[in-house]
């Protein structure tokens, strides 16, 4: 029997194929122009809010922070708080300085909890250091820091096993603080210390659910929320997804070398790229712009000098020497990979190029943007910023960033800007 014959002749259908081909064809490729437009705008200084922005004149605005645990929200937020003047409280002043206290405390006992299982051995002469950490208990109100334990951390932190560990952090999810905190120790445990800003920018305590923070900037009714980013914290996200205005999206530059506390087989950068994926396309989210922000710039530069040293004892320079780090790799003929490419395949540059490093990254969430499905090019924003340096101009930027995209309209003066905190931070006790 003859086979049903297709409508249209066999010369029509072969045309189509092809046809439908070079569509799909230039589908792609306009997708693709589209991201790499974002790219180059971005890497050339341009995405800046263009001034006939057409927003409606509105008299509420919220700004919502979202991405993965300790990727910098809370930071940001801090930050927030900081440009719009809104004064921490002496209650939660004291609420940092015992955080301090407890972020302390905690690193060390992480660090010597986790020695067994990175093959060290805590020296017997550190044993009553270990033991005195162990009972140490939260610090009370109004009490200054124990004296005691001010040598016996510096003991251990300065011990080259705890060094050792320290410099494995990554393998068992070290707070990164803890090189600010230990340098400062002796500043900590005078009995007139106060937190300084600075402080309680690199201070850390998880959030846990949403806390939101009320701002009034040139006359804008803003509310800020921030959410805990750790996996069991992520359903509560949905209940603060109404009425956006503004969503800024952190990603830790370092956790591409790092897991995740709660599941030590997951990768912070994969799991963050998860997460972008389905806030960057999800419908709810086609018109809400978004600051896609790169945070912990500094360590993440810092960081790939300790690694060469980890890896390559025989590399003496100092960190940050960039022509050394260059020269030794130059002789190192074996080394085909850079420190970026142990964790992901695709990325080839040089060792150590934190610059390619940074760009990589900022490619690869790029790539999951569906252009044309989700946003128009000016409703995407990337930077790059150490979220803990109040005075750096890339940290400025983002936040005069979220504040243009509604500000716009009747914003005459900045002098007008004024806060009030509906709920503090959630770490203040
Ligand atoms: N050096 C440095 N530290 C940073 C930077 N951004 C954040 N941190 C530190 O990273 C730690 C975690 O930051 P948070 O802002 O608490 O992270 P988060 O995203 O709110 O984390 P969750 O509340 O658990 O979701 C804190 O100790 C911050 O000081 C950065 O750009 N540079
Ligand atoms: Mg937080």
């Amino acid at each position: 029997m003859d086979p049903p014959k297709r409508p249209g002749s066999s010369t029509q259908w072969a045309l189509r194929i092809p046809l439908v081909n070079a569509v799909k064809r230039l589908v792609f490729l306009t997708k693709r122009w589209g991201r790499r437009q974002i790219f180059d705008k971005f890497k050339g200084g341009k995405d800046k809010l263009s001034s006939d922005r057409a927003i409606d004149k509105i008299s509420t605005a919220k700004i919502l922070l979202l991405g993965a645990a300790d990727s910098g929200k809370s930071t940001i937020l801090k930050q927030m708080r900081m440009k719009y003047n809104v004064s921490f409280s002496s209650s939660e002043i004291e609420a940092y300085r015992r955080l301090a206290f407890d972020n302390v405390i905690q690193g060390m006992r992480l660090l010597l909890a986790s020695l067994p299982s990175l093959g060290l051995n805590l020296p017997d002469a550190l044993r009553p250091a270990e033991e005195l950490l162990n009972a140490a208990t939260d610090l009370c109100h109004d009490a200054p820091f124990p004296a005691d334990f001010s040598d016996a951390i510096t003991a251990l932190w300065n011990h080259s096993t705890v060094q050792e560990a320290r410099r494995r952090g990554r393998e068992i999810a070290l707070q990164e603080n803890l090189p600010y905190l230990y340098t400062n120790l002796s500043r900590f445990f005078s009995p007139s210390f106060i937190p300084s800003h600075r402080d309680i920018l690199h201070l850390h305590e998880r959030t846990v659910g949403t806390t939101e923070t009320r701002l009034i900037v040139n006359g804008i009714d803003t509310l800020v929320v921030d959410v805990g980013g750790a996996i069991s914290e992520r359903r509560k996200w949905i209940d603060a997804f109404a009425d956006l205005t503004v969503i800024i999206y952190t990603v830790s530059l370092t956790g591409y070398s790092r897991f995740l506390v709660e599941d030590p087989c997951r990768n912070q950068m994969q799991d963050s790229l998860l997460i972008w994926d389905s806030i960057c396309n999800a419908g709810w989210f086609r018109r809400i712009p978004i600051i896609l922000c790169f945070t912990k710039n500094d360590l993440f530069e810092q960081e790939i000098q300790h690694y060469v040293a980890n890896w390559f004892p025989d590399f003496q320079a100092t960190p940050g020497d960039a022509a050394a780090r260059r020269d030794f790799f130059l002789f190192e003929e074996e080394i085909q990979h850079s420190d970026v490419a142990n964790w992901f395949r695709g990325f080839q540059a040089a060792p150590g190029d934190t610059a390619a490093g940074r760009d990589y990254f900022i490619n690869r969430f790029l790539a999951l943007v569906k252009i044309g499905r989700r946003v128009l090019d000016e409703d995407l924003y990337i930077r790059v910023i150490t979220a803990t340096d109040a005075d750096a101009e890339t940290m400025k930027e983002v936040l005069d960033l979220a504040e243009g995209m509604y500000c716009r309209v009747g914003c005459t003066s900045k002098q007008g800007c004024n806060t009030e905190v509906i709920n503090g931070p959630n770490g203040l006790r």
